[in-house]
């Protein structure tokens, strides 16, 4: 054991990583869960910085576990775009997100392809936008402000409170109703949807580290996060299951025992739970912890909260919230702050591919069939070659051009929507959300940080803080 502890350890040090001799079963996986798990990302962002922003993983032979890791730009174009043929989520990738099913975010090919186009003409609908801003509009202020105002002066959890705000959202969004999950009552024990979806994210990172045939084992006889996992995947399908029903049901009785509409027909409940499923994970927690990381770092820097107030001021006036959609695109600070925010702390903070055949990267690195790509882009956004020796410094300045406009960075610079044929299709949708929530939070409460706080991510395929974001809230005079 100790001299297979030295040779991990100076593996982990060292730019290649090469581990012959694996103890499959338990010891190794264990070590790097310790180590990595206090910070995987951060961990992560320094060895690729130590390996010149690429290397390659070398697992045992008989575990198929060899990967490539990068954060480099030009790899990046080279998997997603130029080449995005020769790389698939592949069979691995299935497997591990299982849970998944058949959504979008697990498929190729065909299939791929049908739910692009169906996704793309949902997402972009303007009625179901103006829809979703109503919603969200009567949503802050019949409970999200209710709730924030029965704590005022209190300790308040700020990550819990997003969290639970947003489900309750995009459950409204894509099932049709509100479960109610965000109340003045506090948070309700029998709701245990958010624990499912945590821990269906943490299993993920282990079954990224761990050889296939040993989570597939503990999943087999139910063991540690399998067991987790699959009583989570229950838990959450039982809830989704239960809402196609009754909308099934309503969908029924509305057309008055008449056939339901073609989609409905044509579509099996286990369809609808999939692209259900997978619109509220893409939803749910990319906004919610991108909502939570910038109440923290506007609480901690308030040189930017006093810019993104005065930018508000002019455009709120005397009301509340902001009265259209169109003020959306005068609030550009607001829109740097939060592309800030999302370069140094990407919601999905690394992308995973197969090579479908052989290739060389443009690093030079070889790449066999079969092979693995993780691709960092927590790391991406922290390049000192692409964002300068500033690139730790949180400054929406950066985005903003001498005319006053948001300055455009190609996506394989700027990966956090990924880049490609598979780039996110809730981008416009999620800066609309954003900017619409953060300016009529920030401009009726003020959000300090409870002293002592630490703010630690983690070891999730989502990033999300380990002990949750302590602030004392207290109200504005708006
Ligand atoms: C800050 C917010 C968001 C971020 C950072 C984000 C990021 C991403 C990333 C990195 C991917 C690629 C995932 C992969 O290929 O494995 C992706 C895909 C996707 N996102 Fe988002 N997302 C956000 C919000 C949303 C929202 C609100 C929706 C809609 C409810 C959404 C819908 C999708 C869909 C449908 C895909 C699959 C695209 C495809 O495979 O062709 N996203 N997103």
């Amino acid at each position: 054991l100790p001299w297979r502890l030295t040779s991990i350890i100076s593996s982990i040090r060292n730019t290649n990583f090469s581990l012959i001799e694996w103890p499959v079963l338990g010891v190794l996986p264990g070590l790097l869960w310790n180590a990595w798990t206090d910070n995987l990302h951060g961990a992560a962002d320094r060895t690729l910085k130590e390996t010149g922003g690429t290397f390659v993983f070398k697992g045992p032979w008989f575990a198929n576990m060899d990967f490539i890791a990068s954060s480099d730009p030009l790899n990046a174009h080279h998997i997603f775009s130029k080449s995005y043929a020769k790389y698939r989520k592949g069979q691995d990738f299935k497997a591990i997100f299982e849970f998944l099913g058949e959504g979008i975010f697990n498929v190729d090919g065909e299939a791929w392809k049908f739910q692009r186009q169906l996704l793309h003409s949902i997402l972009n609908n303007e009625e179901l936008q103006n829809h979703m801003t109503t919603t969200l509009k009567l949503k802050m202020e019949t409970t999200l402000f209710p709730v924030l105002d029965a704590r005022a002066g209190a300790e308040v959890d700020m990550q819990e409170v997003a969290k639970m705000f947003m489900f309750d959202n995009i459950c409204l969004w894509v099932l049709g109703f509100d479960p109610g999950y965000l109340s003045v009552d506090g948070r309700s024990e029998t709701f245990p949807y958010d624990k499912a979806f945590e821990e269906i994210f943490e299993a993920v990172i282990y079954r990224h580290i761990v050889p296939r045939g040993v989570w597939e084992f503990q999943k087999r006889f139910g063991i540690g996060s399998e067991k987790k996992i699959s009583h989570s995947t229950k838990v959450l399908d039982e809830f989704i299951y239960n809402a196609i029903r009754i909308k099934k049901q309503e969908m029924q009785k509305e057309e008055q025992g008449q056939q339901l509409d073609m989609l409905t027909q044509l579509s099996t409940d286990k369809f609808l739970r999939d692209i259900a499923f997978t619109l509220i994970s893409a939803g749910r927690d990319t906004l919610s912890s991108t909502l939570s990381l910038l109440l923290w770092l506007v609480a901690t820097h308030p040189d930017v909260e006093r810019k993104i107030l005065g930018e508000i001021e002019r455009v709120i006036g005397t009301s509340r919230f902001l009265i259209c959609k169109d003020d959306l695109n005068v609030l550009v600070y607001l829109h740097a702050a939060i592309y800030e925010t999302l370069r140094l702390y990407p919601p999905l903070p690394f992308e995973h591919r197969c090579a479908t055949e052989a290739d060389v990267l443009p690093s030079g690195h070889k790449v066999h069939k079969g092979m693995r790509m993780l691709f960092s882009m927590y790391s991406m956004g922290r390049m000192e070659e692409t964002w300068e020796k500033d690139c730790m410094d949180f400054k929406p300045e950066r985005w903003i051009s001498y005319e006053g406009n948001i300055i455009h960075v190609p996506s394989q610079k700027f990966m956090t929507f990924l880049t490609g044929p598979r780039t996110c299709l809730g981008k416009a949708m999620s800066f609309m959300l954003l900017k619409f929530m953060v300016s009529s939070i920030l401009w009726n409460y003020k959000f300090e940080m409870v002293e002592g706080h630490v703010v630690k991510s983690t070891p999730s395929m989502v990033l999300s803080m380990k002990d949750g974001l302590k602030m004392r809230v207290s109200k504005r005079n708006v």
